[in-house]
């Protein structure tokens, strides 16, 4: 985005954000003919993000959870590998525990192989080695699954949802809950794509805004959406006839508990099914909490667990560059970009306003800039994202909040322009760590550049350097041929 304007490279972005927004909310009927159904909302249809009624700080940690998700899901284009060995507790220890290495074993309908293969499947992941032929198994498995994002686990149940429905019934079978809108919408393009040569399987939205007409029963086999309008189609308003449905989904519990009712709205739900119906629940975490949830939702299931890959700074090159203040921060910043070739890079700052402001100068400098910045709405969010995940800006700049939590495997070069820091203004190790570090065994090496402008930046710096007990070098950005060192 080289305008001169740093403005109006702004209102660009936003633009962009909005159309895609947009393009969400108008979800129209897939070019398979798969429709997308009756989610045909206007954008003046209420916002259905949060399901939820007053809201709270519950409401807002539980948003913050689920922004989260969402932007991890977008920025990631593949999966997340993993020597990890999943563990599996099985409802019947005696039962021989099957796990396939190839897509073919399944016996998969040939339409649905196909589906998986145009999607770039090669094999199945780690987690869907062992979960699919429990999922897919006859009489079909309850099962309780955690593993992080990235792993296969939308894929795996999209799978499993597409095998159990019959395409001659006109009523729905499958029932899927999210927690929020945009998490349904995401669920639901993969149901499409992964459907793509199954146009008989149709499925729609059960989202606020998606308002249909009172007596009607819906043709489409599978529902997807959030709890409370779930519920409501399934009791209220009877659209569904939840007797016949026979896979139950309930993907990402951990930000499902996080919001109030949500609980309550899908163990109601689950109370309805009948007692053969498959339950299946997913969860990139396995607080208490999580599974004291799991155990009231899925009867007797079949558990699998894979653990994280730890990260470590092993093959991250750690630099720091010490300044006296952000304009000369800034400076370095320059004489970095000047002297090696960066193919993306993250940059976070500890406010918002430095933010904006180093995305201004470096727009001006000519770089193609995103900026992910706290006040914008989860769609704004998620085109940024989006935006540069695709490569469309190269420097991605955000505050430190904003992108809590965020994976960043893909990115290359990580500068921070102020240190990552705690409420009480101590080191924030895990924070360093999680933004910094790639997982050991398949590291790609990465650069991290830190910089200082302060004694008291210096000596967070050298706390985080003793905790992790790796040293930062000193790199001075005044010499090129010293910055030049740092990319071979
Ligand atoms: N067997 C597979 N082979 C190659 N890519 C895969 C496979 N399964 C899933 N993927 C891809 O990996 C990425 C992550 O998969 P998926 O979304 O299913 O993971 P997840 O564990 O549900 O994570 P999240 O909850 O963040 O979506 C997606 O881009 C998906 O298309």
């Amino acid at each position: 985005m080289a305008t001169d304007s740093w403005a109006q490279a702004v209102d660009e972005q936003e633009a962009a954000a909005e159309s895609l927004g947009n393009l969400q909310l108008k979800e129209k009927p897939g070019e398979n003919g798969m429709l997308a159904g009756a989610a045909d909302f206007s954008n003046t249809a209420p916002k259905p993000a949060s399901d939820g009624e007053t809201k709270n700080a519950e409401d807002d940690d539980s948003e913050n959870k689920a922004a989260q998700s969402l932007l991890n899901k977008l920025i990631r284009n593949n999966l997340v590998n993993t020597t990890n060995q999943v563990e599996v507790l099985q409802k019947d220890p005696n039962s021989p525990l099957y796990s396939v290495k190839s897509f073919e074993e399944l016996r998969l309908k040939p339409q649905l192989l196909q589906g998986v293969y145009a999607m770039g499947f090669n094999r199945p992941s780690k987690i869907q080695e062992t979960a699919l032929p429990m999922m897919l198994a006859e009489p079909p498995q309850n099962l309780i699954a955690q593993s992080q994002s990235g792993t296969g686990k939308t894929a795996a149940f999209v799978l499993a949802m597409l095998s159990h429905v019959d395409p001659n019934n006109k009523f729905p079978q499958c029932l899927c809950v999210s927690p929020t809108y945009e998490l349904a919408l995401q669920t639901g393009k993969v149901i499409e794509q992964m459907g793509k040569y199954y146009p008989e399987v149709q499925l729609v939205y059960a989202i606020r805004g998606n308002k249909l007409q009172r007596g009607m029963k819906l043709q489409e086999q599978i529902v997807i959406g959030t709890p409370g309008t779930m519920l409501d189609w399934c009791s209220k308003f009877k659209f569904i006839d939840p007797k016949k449905i026979k896979v139950f989904v309930l993907d990402e519990a951990d930000v499902m508990i996080a919001t109030q009712g949500h609980q309550d709205q899908s163990i109601r739900i689950q109370r309805m099914l009948p007692k053969n119906c498959q339950m299946l629940l997913f969860s990139a975490t396995f607080e208490e909490s999580v599974w004291s949830f799991a155990q009231r939702i899925v009867p007797e299931p079949n558990i699998i667990k894979l653990k994280r890959e730890e990260e470590t700074l092993d093959t991250i090159k750690q630099y720091y560059v010490l300044c006296n203040s952000k304009e000369e921060k800034f400076e370095a910043l320059c004489n970095i970009y000047g002297a090696i070739t960066i193919a993306q890079a993250m940059i976070f700052c500890h406010t918002r306003k430095t933010a904006g402001w180093l995305a201004g100068e470096l727009s001006r400098e000519g770089h193609q800039v995103a900026l992910l910045s706290g006040e914008m709405q989860v769609e704004q969010r998620a085109a940024v994202i989006e935006r540069f995940r695709d490569g469309k800006e190269k420097v991605l700049v955000t505050t430190n909040v904003c992108a809590r939590g965020i994976d960043v495997e893909q990115v290359s070069v990580v500068i921070n322009f102020d240190l990552p820091v705690d409420k009480d203004g101590n080191p924030d190790n895990e924070t360093y760590l999680h933004r910094i570090g790639r997982t050991g065994r398949f590291g790609k090496r990465g650069l991290a550049i830190n910089m200082v402008d302060s004694r008291m930046s210096m000596n967070i710096l050298n706390r985080i350097q003793e905790h992790f007990n790796k040293k930062i070098e000193k790199l001075n950005t005044d010499d090129l041929d010293e910055i030049e060192k740092i990319a071979s």
